[in-house]
């Protein structure tokens, strides 16, 4: 089943196109990279998928049915979103801000409990429930807005730079949860630079130029890619 595709989606901006021709599609319990760049479009990707960026043409499909424009709400609650900075509000507690994303996904009570416990233990900021974002320091913030995109059990989990930021323990920590959470069936799209990481979690890639496609397939293929075109 298709969770989420892209037909010839285009975006711009102030005038610019800053991608186009884009066309994929991302299976259950699938990891898909989004490889390419500094510049390339994977961010803009992203945001364009999330609705924050307005595309000009093409269509986006969650779950074969929901688009950004027959139904929009039932499209964003689909979509969980883990952001390449944090973006962690100061007036709220590390447990406020689980609550808050808790309540906005309608994930009850005792699962909040459970995997708060669970997560703040694996990523080592289970003391830190009661602290407020500034006195974190910016892996431990990053460790925070992981968990809260991590909490919901979307059909669609979007991340931008997952590994930014954290400690080599944290960073296979999270390979191992998005490993799980593809296993329970939800379809997975992530930006990354870190390639070496990448052919060990991802199931295929899309490899972004100039804000097209420029290869994609089965992530085996990314080992033949010369490194003039994408240097390790
Ligand atoms: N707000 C904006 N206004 C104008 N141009 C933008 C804006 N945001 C991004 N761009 C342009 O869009 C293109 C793609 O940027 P994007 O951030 O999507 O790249 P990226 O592949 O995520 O790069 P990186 O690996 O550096 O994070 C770049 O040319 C960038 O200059």
């Amino acid at each position: 089943m298709k969770i989420l595709e892209l037909k010839d989606v285009e975006t711009q901006l102030g005038g610019t196109t800053l991608l186009r021709d884009i066309s994929f599609s991302l299976d259950k319990s699938s990891i898909a990279a989004l490889v390419g760049h500094n510049g390339a479009g994977k961010s803009t990707m992203i945001k364009t998928i999330l609705g924050e960026l307005e595309k000009a043409n093409g269509e986006i499909i969650i779950n074969e049915a929901a688009t950004l424009d027959n139904n929009f709400l039932t499209y964003k609650k689909q979509i969980s979103y883990l952001p390449e900075e944090p973006i962690l509000l100061s007036e709220l507690t590390v447990m406020q801000h689980f609550q808050l994303y808790a309540t906005s996904y309608g994930v009850d009570e005792v699962t909040l409990k459970e995997k708060t416990k669970t997560y703040t233990t694996g990523f080592e900021v289970a003391d830190k429930l009661n602290e407020y974002p500034e006195s974190l320091s910016k892996g431990m913030r990053q460790k925070v807005q992981t968990i809260c995109a991590l909490l919901p059990e979307t059909p669609l989990l979007l991340i931008d730079e997952p590994f930014m930021g954290l400690d080599v323990y944290a960073m296979d920590y999270l390979e191992d949860l998005i490993k799980e959470k593809a296993r329970n069936g939800t379809a997975i799209l992530l930006t990354t630079h870190q390639l070496g990481r990448v052919k060990n979690l991802a199931d295929t890639y899309i490899m972004l130029q100039h804000g097209e496609i420029l290869d994609q397939g089965p992530i085996e293929n990314l080992k033949t890619i010369r490194r003039r075109t994408y240097d390790e």
